[in-house]
């Protein structure tokens, strides 16, 4: 499979916290994934496309080498590779808006803190060494760096260190084991990579179709159609509120002289207090749809 030319490789979580959000975001793309739990590549029917689940870790290797084209992984992943490597030869091409985290600095809920300084000489257990060391030298910080693949949380309990550094969402991990966050060392989320190893023509214009429907999808997450009647004096008004509207389509209504439609794609979320300035400015008949699909 891997020495086809001719179908894209994209890489994703097999089995984690990005993998349902990826599988989705592929099949929103119009992507018909067919495979078992425990497969781990998939042929794409409809798109000149193979799957490969892999653990998130070997994702930006994958990509950086162009043994897959693109890889779906979170911001801390791809940094903390990042850092290991000279000139890593992938590009994000779009911030997917989930797999929100925060990889924070914590502290035992007893223990005092004042600042950085308090991390002088300490030890900082972490799955994220690199970008740990990053921090600590970026703050002038000399201490030691403990690498842990996984429980990290624990290693204050297990007296391994007397500080952690791990991925934080809602902090009900670090509740649970006794611990508090005390620095914010990087913010992340899930994002689309490509690679930048060149890739042969048909890959090329199959990579531009996909990231051209992702983006689709992703515009179509926030947008919505509206539709409102109004009278030609709160035209200005109401196409002022509307949030991310441009050029808003305005017809006017059959039999009703001085009255119009408005219609409008708004780009941002529109909220019950943004319908209710529109009423108060004169809009009615408001309607709110969803926006199934989008080719920008
Ligand atoms: N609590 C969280 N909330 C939201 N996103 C998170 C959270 N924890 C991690 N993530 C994001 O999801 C990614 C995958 O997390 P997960 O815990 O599934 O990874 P993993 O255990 O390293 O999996 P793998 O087996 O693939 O190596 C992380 O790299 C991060 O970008
Ligand atoms: O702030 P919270 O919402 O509690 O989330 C934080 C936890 O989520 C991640 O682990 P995950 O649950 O993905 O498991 P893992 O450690 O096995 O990867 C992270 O490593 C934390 O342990
Ligand atoms: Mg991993």
């Amino acid at each position: 499979m891997l020495v086809d030319e001719t179908r894209l490789h994209i890489a994703i979580q097999k089995s984690g916290r990005l993998s349902d959000y990826s599988r989705g975001l592929l099949r929103d793309a119009g992507l018909k994934i067919q495979n078992g739990k425990n497969d781990l590549t998939a042929r794409v029917d409809n798109f000149p496309a193979d799957l490969m689940f892999v653990r998130d870790d070997d994702i930006p290797i994958f990509v950086s080498d162009g043994v897959c084209e693109f890889g779906i992984v979170g911001e801390n992943v791809l940094r903390e590779f990042s850092l290991g490597e000279d000139s890593p030869r992938f590009e994000v091409v779009a911030q997917l808006g989930f797999g929100k985290c925060t990889l924070k600095i914590a502290a035992p809920e007893a223990s005092p803190y004042e600042g950085p300084q308090s991390l002088r000489g300490a030890r900082i257990a972490t799955s994220y060494p690199r970008i740990l060391q990053r921090f600590l030298d970026d703050n002038g910080i000399d201490a030691t760096v403990v690498k842990m693949n996984g429980a990290v949380e624990l290693a204050p309990r297990l007296q391994i260190a007397a500080f952690i550094c791990d991925l934080v969402s809602t902090g009900a991990t670090l509740e649970a084991n006794g611990l508090r966050a005390v620095e914010t060392v990087f913010t992340s989320e899930a994002v689309l990579v490509r690679t930048r190893k060149p890739m042969a023509e048909a890959k090329v214009d199959q990579g531009a179709k996909l990231l051209s429907r992702i983006d689709g999808v992703l515009a179509t997450k926030e947008s919505k159609y509206i539709m409102l009647n109004a009278p030609s004096e709160a035209l200005r008004e109401i196409t002022d509120i509307l949030p991310g509207a441009e050029a808003p389509t305005i017809l006017p209504l059959h039999g009703r002289p001085g009255h119009f439609a408005v219609h409008a794609v708004c780009q941002e979320s529109v909220f019950w207090e943004t319908l209710q300035k529109l009423k108060d400015a004169g809009a009615s008949a408001i309607l709110v749809l969803p926006i199934e699909k989008m080719m920008l």
